[in-house]
């Protein structure tokens, strides 16, 4: 446990020190899974982590359902809300935009994850609240794409027995198969 705080400290140093040389990449797998009406979970990012809006902006435009996770408190699991674009966010917990709490709720077939650090088999450590670890026990179907930057690369992550991996994760260089 204490290994994984000290991690976190070290990996939030990290990012924060990136300096980008361009946005996260979509690549062409992504949007050749794309359908009309899809579910697209994506987040607005806090501090310096790495913006999905690019996947974003390709989602809506194959007419996909974009949500946004709303959440309560740290103990309770987040719910992904729907995303209209028009509706403004309201301000959450820890910094965060969030649909209000009434918008509908949907079930994302994909999951675009914020993370602290990932490694190449897609195991991922995230803020430590077990908020997206939960809910991708909530949603087992759903692809689950880690968005980060290049430097949140760890070797090797053990995986605690809840942590379900990653299938795939965009960098601004990168596209990696887990
Ligand atoms: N942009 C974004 N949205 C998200 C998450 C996330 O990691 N990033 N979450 C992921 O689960 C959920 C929110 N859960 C969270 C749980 C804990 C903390 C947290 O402890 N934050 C630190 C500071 C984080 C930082 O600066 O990077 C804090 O408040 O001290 C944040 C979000 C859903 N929405
Ligand atoms: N499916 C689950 N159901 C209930 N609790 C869970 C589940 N998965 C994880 N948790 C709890 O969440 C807590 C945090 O887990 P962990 O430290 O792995 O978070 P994380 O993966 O770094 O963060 P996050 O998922 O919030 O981004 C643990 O105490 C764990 O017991």
């Amino acid at each position: 446990m204490n290994d994984k705080l000290a991690l976190r400290a070290r990996l939030r140093a990290t990012r924060d020190g990136f300096v980008p040389a361009g946005a996260i990449r979509v690549p062409d797998a992504f949007a050749a899974r794309l359908t009309p009406g899809l579910i697209v979970a994506a987040y607005i990012p806090i501090g310096s982590e790495a913006d999905p809006a690019p996947f974003v902006t390709v989602a809506r435009a194959a007419r996909c359902r974009i949500a946004l996770p709303h959440v309560t408190t740290r103990a309770a699991p987040i719910r992904f809300l729907a995303w209209d674009d028009e509706t403004p966010l309201e301000h959450g917990p820890f910094g965060l935009r969030q649909p209000a709490a009434d918008a509908p709720e949907l079930a994302p077939a994909v999951i675009l994850t914020p993370l602290l650090g990932f490694d190449a088999a897609g195991n991922r450590l995230g803020q430590g609240a077990g908020h997206y670890d939960r809910a991708f026990a909530a949603h087992p179907h759903a692809w689950r794409i880690g968005i980060a930057w290049s430097v949140q690369r760890v070797d090797r992550l053990i995986p605690d027995s809840w942590d379900v991996p990653l299938h795939a994760i965009a960098t601004e260089s990168d596209w990696i198969i887990a």
